[in-house]
């Protein structure tokens, strides 16, 4: 079985093409904590926002962003997911809600990547719904689809082109998370890997 996993995980990497080198990876991080210390900086309300991450996928984003923000912060975790371990997105999954109130609260929404904007969307009406006050979308990547989502980011890291990427906390089939550059994997090594 870890023969299995390891082998399915490598040859998914095997054709997969650079995306973002480790450093650009290091540098859209520190874009999105300047616009968020910028936002935050001076602000005249008390303002005292309640960052939330998305995860799984925003666990190795929150985890580099967090330490360059300059400004007083809450920090939570909600759970929703979409992909499950495929490659196309299905219907949104909520594991874990918010647990603390987020009435009358600026929130500050982490995830690793807007795609659809499915997930984001659904996130941003529920904090809504529950009362936030206003909630900033700051992602780190945002996928160039060529149309229209249904919500846009406030903030992002890069903008990607329209493949199925893997690494700084983006999976394929639930492998190479830990990456800590951006790969695009190849569409016949996707396909050759899906079980049936
Ligand atoms: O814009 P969308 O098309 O909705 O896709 C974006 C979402 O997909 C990923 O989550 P996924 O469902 O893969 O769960 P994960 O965070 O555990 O990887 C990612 O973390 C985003 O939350
Ligand atoms: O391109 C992607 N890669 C990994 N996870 C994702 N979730 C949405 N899009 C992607």
């Amino acid at each position: 079985m870890q023969d299995f996993h390891h082998n399915r995980a490598h040859a998914l990497l095997e054709h997969a093409e650079p995306v973002a080198t480790a450093e650009e990876v290091q540098a859209a991080v520190g874009r999105v904590a300047d616009q968020l210390n910028l936002r935050f900086r001076d602000t005249e309300e008390a303002s005292f926002p309640l960052v939330l991450g998305v995860m799984g996928g925003a666990v190795v984003f929150t985890g580099h962003v967090l330490p360059l923000l300059d400004f007083p912060l809450e920090f939570d975790y909600i759970h929703v997911t979409r992909y499950g371990d495929e490659d196309k997105g299905g219907q949104v999954v909520w594991k874990v809600i918010p647990r603390q109130s987020v009435e009358g609260k600026t929130i500050i929404v982490l995830d690793d990547i807007l795609d659809e904007g499915e997930t984001l969307a659904q996130v941003k009406e529920r904090l809504l719904g529950m009362g936030a006050k206003e909630v900033i979308i700051a992602v780190f990547a945002d996928k160039d689809l060529g149309r229209k989502k249904p919500v846009q980011a406030d903030i992002v890291g890069l903008t990607i082109p329209n493949r199925f990427v893997v690494g700084f906390g983006m999976d394929v089939y639930g492998y190479w998370r830990n990456l800590p550059a951006l790969w695009a994997i190849s569409p016949e090594d996707l396909k050759a890997a899906t079980l049936e």
